[in-house]
């Protein structure tokens, strides 16, 4: 197995010397508690803390059996949630690569039993607005409104920090059990010149939403799909607001 590298800092994050070692941070701190679900790249796990007792999802993803584009992907989503730090953001905590980990999780270390394995320590959630839509059952109005306001506060700070998300599906927005909307999987996340979009709109006088629309190409891109796949399908639960006059409320606060 040869050496690997971060693709965005050049750091050695893999070396075949670790591989001798038996030592296992996920198996020495972590207690496995079930599979959270399985992604593109990998599988998620429910664990348990073993001395601060928290719950947190552990993403595995066996870096040495993926092409460069997606192994690209993958370390692109750690970079891109390492610097976000918002209460409707998915929260990082850390992220560490070792060799596979044998005896407890069979789904995932029967896939690429000797590949070296990229761990990603997140918040845990309890389920996705995608489950949330697949209940029976309406959403009473003050849940509905702390999603729908929850996504736009997310989108808001992401922007702001300079990342479009591009992925926005009702899979990948994430509720805690207090209904509080969470962003995640920033796999697919870019990073754009926040500086000279924000020159540009404080250039143009007398800023108008359509003229909001038209500066901000990104914005727009994350907002309409947000708008269609999530608040018409929240939208169906709750027949209260029209999905355009979302996007219109959307467009007026990222103008602040
Ligand atoms: N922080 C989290 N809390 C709870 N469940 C999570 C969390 N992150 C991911 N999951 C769940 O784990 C599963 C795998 O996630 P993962 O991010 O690997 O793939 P994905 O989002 O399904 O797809 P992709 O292949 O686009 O990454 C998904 O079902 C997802 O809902």
């Amino acid at each position: 197995m040869e050496e690997m590298t971060c693709p965005v800092t050049g750091c050695m994050i893999w070396s075949p010397v670790i591989k001798n070692e038996k030592f296992s941070r996920y198996l020495s701190d972590f207690r496995e508690l079930n599979l959270l679900g399985k992604g593109a790249f990998g599988c998620a796990y429910k664990c348990q803390h073993k001395i601060d007792q928290n719950f947190y999802a552990i993403k595995m993803v066996p870096i040495g059996g993926l092409n460069k584009m997606s192994f690209e992907t993958v370390i692109k989503e750690v970079h891109a949630m390492c610097k976000l730090e918002h209460s409707n953001v998915v929260r990082y905590y850390t992220s560490w690569v070792e060799p596979p980990t044998f005896g407890i999780s069979e789904d995932s270390s029967s896939q690429q039993p000797d590949v070296p394995h990229l761990y990603i320590q997140m918040e845990l959630c309890e389920r996705s607005i995608e489950d949330l839509l697949r209940e029976d059952g309406k959403l009473d109005k003050k849940t509905y409104w702390k999603i729908v306001m929850g996504i736009m506060q997310g989108l808001e700070y992401l922007h702001g920090k300079g990342f479009i998300h591009g992925d926005l599906l009702p899979c990948n927005v994430f509720l805690l059990h207090d209904g509080e909307p969470k962003l995640g999987d920033f796999g697919l996340a870019k990073s754009f010149d926040a500086e000279r979009e924000l020159k540009d709109l404080k250039a143009a006088k007398d800023i108008t939403v359509e003229m909001l629309r038209a500066i901000d190409p990104n914005l727009k891109n994350d907002l309409n799909k947000t708008a269609k796949k999530i608040f018409e399908g929240l939208w169906n639960k709750k027949l209260s607001i029209t999905a355009s006059k979302i996007v219109e409320k959307m467009h007026l606060t990222s103008q602040m």
